[in-house]
C-alpha cells in the first residue's frame, strides 16, 4: 500500500518540487495505478487504433506497410547509400543504420553506464536537477518541461551538452556515465557529419566551415529513462514532438521498441534492430532544405513491465546561428516557407512550452 494518497497536488510536490522525478515515485510509492497527474488527455494517447498495423505479417490488405528502412552504411562511399538515405530523409524522416563502426558491445556498455546514473540514490541525482546542477552542462529533470504541462510524461531525462572550447566542462559530470557518454559522442560526431554531408550534397550545398556551424556547431546528448508504469495505455513516456535539431542519432533499447514515427494521421513502429542506431530529421534541416527533407513528429509509449532508457544524440547549431531556407534551395526561384530566425529564438519556443508536435515549425512558417 503507498504511504500517500497520490492527488496531483503530492505527485507533484514529489516527484518536481523534491525532485525525486518519476522512477523515484515508482521506487517510493509502486503505484498500483496510474495517478491522474500522468492521465494523458485521450487525443494525446497511442492508441492500437492509432498504429499502423503491420500487414505483411497478417495478410491483411493488398498495399505493404511502409516499414522505417535499415540502411548498411559500411561503405559509405556507395552511392546505394547516399541515395537510400536521402530518400528517407524526403519521405519518412527516419531510418536506421547498421554496420555503423560502434560495436554492440560497445552500446551495451553505454546503456549499462546510462542505467548506472538513474539507479543512482536519489539524492545523488539531485545535486543535476535543472537550474540548480552542480555542472553547466548536465541538467537532470523529469517529463519535459514539468512546470508549463497540464499532464506529466512517464520518464526523467539528463541533458549532456559538449562544449569543446570549455576545457574542463565535463568535470562535473556524474562520474558513473562520464566516459561513455563522452566515447559515444565522439562516435557519433563523425557519423552525424557524414550523414549531413550527404544531405548536403544532394542540395548542392557544400559544407564550408560556415554551415558546418550551423548543421553540427552545438552537441548535445539526452539520456530518458522510461520505468515501468501501471497503466501505458493512459500514459505517455514522451509526448508528441519533432526534434529541433538537425538530425538526431538515436541508441534505442535493443528489446523495447516503444518509439513510434507520424505517418499521415497514424503512428509508425520504429522497431529495436539489433546494433542499429535510428536516424531522424529535425526542423532544422525541413527549414534549411525548404521542406526537402521531413522533420517527422514521434513519440514514445511507457511499458507495463520494463523500463527502457534511450539515448539521443543531437547534431544542432550555434546558439547564434540564423536559420533560414539555404539559397542552394532557393535557385530555381522557389519561394522560401520559412522566416529567417535565430536559433536562440526557436528553442526558447520550443522549451518554454509542453511537447505540441510541430508547433515550434509552424511558428516561423510564411503565410
Ligand atoms: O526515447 C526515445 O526513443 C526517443 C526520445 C526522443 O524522441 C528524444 O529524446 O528526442
Ligand atoms: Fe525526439
Amino acid at each position: 500500500m503507498s504511504p500517500f494518497v497520490l492527488t496531483d497536488v503530492a505527485v507533484t510536490d514529489f516527484v518536481v518540487n523534491q525532485r525525486n522525478g518519476v522512477k523515484g515515485l515508482v521506487d517510493v510509492m509502486s503505484p498500483k495505478t496510474l495517478p491522474s497527474r500522468y492521465i494523458q488527455l485521450p487525443e494525446k494517447r497511442v492508441t492500437t487504433e492509432k498504429l499502423i498495423v503491420d500487414n505483411t505479417k497478417t495478410g491483411k490488405g493488398c498495399l505493404p506497410s511502409p516499414a522505417i528502412p535499415v540502411i548498411d552504411v559500411s561503405d559509405w562511399e556507395n552511392p546505394n547509400v547516399a541515395e537510400e538515405i536521402c530518400e528517407a530523409a524526403t519521405t519518412l524522416g527516419f531510418f536506421q543504420i547498421v554496420n555503423h563502426g560502434v560495436s554492440v558491445d560497445q552500446l551495451s556498455d553505454l546503456r549499462a553506464a546510462g542505467r548506472g546514473f538513474f539507479g543512482l540514490p536519489a539524492e545523488e541525482k539531485k545535486r543535476y536537477w535543472k537550474g540548480s546542477s552542480v555542472s553547466d552542462t548536465a541538467w537532470y529533470m523529469t517529463s519535459f518541461n514539468p512546470y508549463e504541462e497540464a499532464k506529466l510524461e512517464w520518464r526523467d531525462f539528463i541533458k549532456f551538452e559538449y562544449r569543446p572550447n570549455q576545457v574542463d566542462s565535463t568535470a562535473m559530470w556524474p562520474t558513473v556515465c562520464r566516459d561513455e557518454v563522452l566515447n559515444h559522442s565522439h562516435r557519433m560526431k563523425p557519423i552525424g557529419k557524414k550523414i549531413l554531408e550527404i544531405l548536403m550534397n544532394n542540395l548542392n550545398a557544400s559544407m564550408d566551415h560556415y554551415l558546418e556551424q550551423t548543421l553540427m556547431g552545438t552537441l548535445r546528448m539526452n539520456l530518458n529513462f522510461y520505468p515501468e508504469c501501471p497503466d501505458p495505455k493512459l500514459a505517455v513516456g514522451t509526448g508528441r514532438h519533432s526534434d529541433i535539431n538537425t538530425l538526431t542519432l538515436l541508441l534505442q533499447d535493443d528489446i523495447i521498441g516503444s518509439l513510434y514515427a507520424r505517418y499521415g494521421d497514424k503512428w509508425l513502429h520504429v522497431p529495436p534492430v539489433m546494433g542499429a542506431i535510428v536516424v531522424n530529421i529535425g526542423d532544422i534541416l525541413q527549414i534549411l532544405s525548404n521542406d526537402r527533407y521531413k522533420s517527422v513528429e514521434h513519440v514514445v509509449m511507457a511499458n507495463r513491465f520494463l523500463s527502457r532508457i534511450s539515448f539521443a544524440f543531437y547534431c544542432g547549431p550555434n546558439n547564434d546561428s540564423i536559420v533560414e531556407p539555404l539559397p542552394e534551395v532557393l535557385e530555381n526561384g522557389d519561394k522560401a516557407l520559412y522566416k529567417s530566425t535565430v536559433y536562440s529564438d526557436y528553442m526558447k519556443y520550443f522549451f518554454e512550452r509542453p511537447h505540441t508536435g510541430k508547433k515550434t515549425i509552424e511558428w516561423i512558417k510564411l503565410p
